[in-house]
């Protein structure tokens, strides 16, 4: 059978009467995949319109006021920033939220002295949109419903207790992104590899919560066999990806999802990603219903040394050297572009 991405009734699917084939589809894509589109989801569609609506008048004002809403300490998942290509083209354009506003809110949810540091750096809320922080909230938070639920049907594929996983009793660990792709205004080869607005990789989270706009299906999602499957814009679906915890988590058994964007349609593009992780002071290694005798095929690791030096390590891989330098000494970084698109 070719892979594919289902989209699946999530009510009915952690309901007793789940029909086994739809279970024998979750299964199926959870261990090819690692992607999955669901409908029946508990979001409601009022706030994933709310928080578009809001987001998108954010993104719709004019480049000189957006460069106002850049962190002000140069820190690259905060606020809003532009991505450049290797040309100096506009590839892509972020907004940025922190799981907390501030150090004191991290630790008042449970989060040490140390972790919460990863909060000194202040999330941007635009003066233009006052509710954005509030409804901001309430999406993620529906979000992170969805991951749970997501989790526990994932949980029930594999025939484990949901308690298998080590997320109850202390604080996720969450991160935030809206993604703004432009149309594509360049040569048009036919080819979907020489217009790649993100590239290939998997997420670092157990799962990924991803809402998408847009009037073509720009997101594709890799089959083993190395092909790309595209992921439609379904009216009301959300997408969940697995990330690398969920991969270690179970041994290998259920495969990350990989992904990338692809340019293209007549609108730009726009999604928004929650991605959930189990607490900072999770020890991310493979679970005992999933390591036989010969031991786990991946090295424990804690989730802290990765997500707290998540920023050196972006900023060694993909940093330009102005922006490097502008985290080095705590000032906003606007990107240079070759080409200005309108606004
Ligand atoms: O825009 C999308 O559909 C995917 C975004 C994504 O993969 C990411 O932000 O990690
Ligand atoms: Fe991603």
């Amino acid at each position: 059978m070719t892979a594919q991405i289902p989209v699946i009734d999530l009510e009915l699917a952690l309901s007793d009467d789940a029909p086994e084939e739809l279970i024998a589809s979750v299964r199926a894509a959870a261990e090819q995949v690692g992607i999955i589109q669901v409908v029946n989801h508990g979001v409601p569609a009022e706030l994933i319109d709310d928080f578009h609506d809001r987001i998108g008048r954010v993104l719709a004002l004019p480049r000189e006021e957006k460069a106002k809403l850049a962190s002000p300490t140069g820190h690259p998942y905060r606020g809003w920033r532009q991505w450049p290509d290797d040309f100096g083209r506009l590839e892509l354009e972020r907004f940025n939220i922190g799981q907390f506003d501030t150090v004191e809110e991290a630790k008042a949810a449970g989060l040490s002295e140390e972790y919460a540091q990863l909060y000194a750096h202040p999330n941007v809320w635009p003066p233009q949109e006052p509710g954005l922080a509030a409804v901001t909230r309430l999406y993620h938070d529906a979000s992170v419903g969805v991951a749970e639920r997501v989790l526990a049907l994932y949980s029930r594929v594999l025939g484990v207790p949901l308690s298998t996983f080590p997320i109850s009793g202390r604080p996720y660990y969450t991160s935030f992104v809206v993604n703004d792709y432009p149309t594509w205004t360049h040569e048009d080869t036919g080819t979907d590899d020489d217009k790649l607005l993100l590239l290939e990789h998997a997420d670092g989270s157990a799962l990924t919560v991803l809402h998408q706009r847009g009037d073509y299906a720009g997101l594709q999602g890799q089959a083993p066999d190395g092909s790309w499957i595209p992921v439609p814009i379904v009216p009301g679906a959300l997408q969940v990806f697995s990330g690398h915890i969920l991969t270690k988590w179970t041994n290998g058994r259920l495969r990350p999802g990989r992904h990338r964007v692809v340019a293209g349609g007549t609108v730009t593009r726009r999604s928004t990603g929650v991605f959930w992780h189990p607490s900072l002071d999770t020890v991310i290694e493979p679970l005992e219903p999933f390591v036989g005798p010969e031991g786990g095929d991946f090295e424990p690791e804690l989730l802290w040394d990765q997500a707290g030096g998540q920023v050196e390590e972006y900023l060694r891989v993909f940093g330009r050297p102005d922006q490097i330098a502008a985290w080095r000494e705590r000032r906003p970084y606007v990107a240079e572009l070759t080409e200005l698109a309108e606004a």
